[in-house]
């Protein structure tokens, strides 16, 4: 199925003095996977706390599935389907892997509050239906040996899957990922690639951002680029890679490498 799932029309906020995210206007697509990228400071990570209400538009609006969610609270956006995970690692430490993956299923449960008290046979069975679906998803990410080992004892690489799991568990429609390849290694970035591209086809739309370049080309079908809030550029990763704007936004910058690399990668001896 395709069709419009978020639409950020003409977005805008500003900090004081600083218009941080500026006239920004972008679609996700069902099934899609969207890229956002930009040099540091660009306002990536303001443009996420937008969508997920975390900051309210100074300007503009911002549609799911054509309803209007403009100003919505976090919670309520997250009720409507869409979930992120964050630059930095925020797992309950102390607690298992299968106890912070359930954790991301808070917003799912249908009981009434008084029934966490009294444990119902409606609780019980629910309880059961969450664990099975969680080492199911345990399972499919190679975390299911680990399900009831402390979080805090894993690897980097082990946790950002965990924090995958958690946003994942949730069935959301829209995930938000914030630089999910940060600080792990070849082979957990290209598991990654893959995840993505298989959340895709399952029919969740993913939000990327990223500063690895090579994850951003193999796994967006789209991508957008912005600049001091603005966008300066959308098209596939292949336009992206050779917009004159995008090229001149990242030279002179320390990311510039990561442009160059992306480039060389799409001349190079890589599938
Ligand atoms: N809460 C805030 N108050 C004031 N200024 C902010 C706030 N959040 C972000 N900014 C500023 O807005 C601009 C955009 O920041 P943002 O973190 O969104 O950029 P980014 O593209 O995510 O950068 P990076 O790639 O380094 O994470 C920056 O100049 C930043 O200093």
């Amino acid at each position: 199925m395709s069709g419009a799932l978020l639409q950020l029309k003409d977005v805008g906020i500003r900090f004081g003095g600083l218009q941080a995210v500026a006239d920004l206007s972008f679609t996700v697509e069902n099934r899609q996977v969207m890229g956002l990228i930009g040099p540091n400071g660009a306002g990536k990570t303001t443009a996420f706390n937008l969508i997920t209400g975390v900051y309210k538009p100074s300007s503009g609006k911002i549609f799911l599935e054509g309803h209007d969610i403009t100003g919505w609270a976090p919670h309520r956006i997250a009720r409507g389907g869409i979930f992120r995970t964050f630059q930095t690692i925020r797992l309950f430490y102390g607690q298992s892997v299968l106890a912070n993956v359930l954790a991301g299923l808070h917003l799912q449960t249908h009981q009434a509050w008084w029934q966490g008290l009294l444990s119902t046979p409606a609780q019980r069975r629910e309880e059961k239906d969450l664990r099975s679906r969680s080492m199911t998803l345990l399972e499919r990410l190679d975390l299911a040996h680990l399900a009831q080992e402390d979080v805090a004892s894993l690897p980097y690489g082990v946790q950002r899957r965990v924090e995958l799991a958690r946003a994942l568990i949730a069935r959301p429609r829209l995930l938000i990922l914030d630089e999910p390849a940060a600080g792990l290694n070849d082979q957990e970035s290209s598991a990654l690639n893959q995840t993505i591209l298989s959340m895709r086809d399952e029919g969740i739309s993913i939000l990327l951002v990223e500063h690895d370049m090579n994850v951003v080309m193999n796994v967006t079908d789209r991508i957008v680029c912005i600049n001091f809030g603005r966008k300066i550029a959308e098209g596939t990763p292949e336009e992206i890679r050779t917009n004159p704007d995008v090229i001149e936004a990242y030279l002179g910058n320390d990311e510039g490498d990561e442009v160059e690399e992306a480039q060389g990668y799409s001349t190079g001896a890589a599938p």
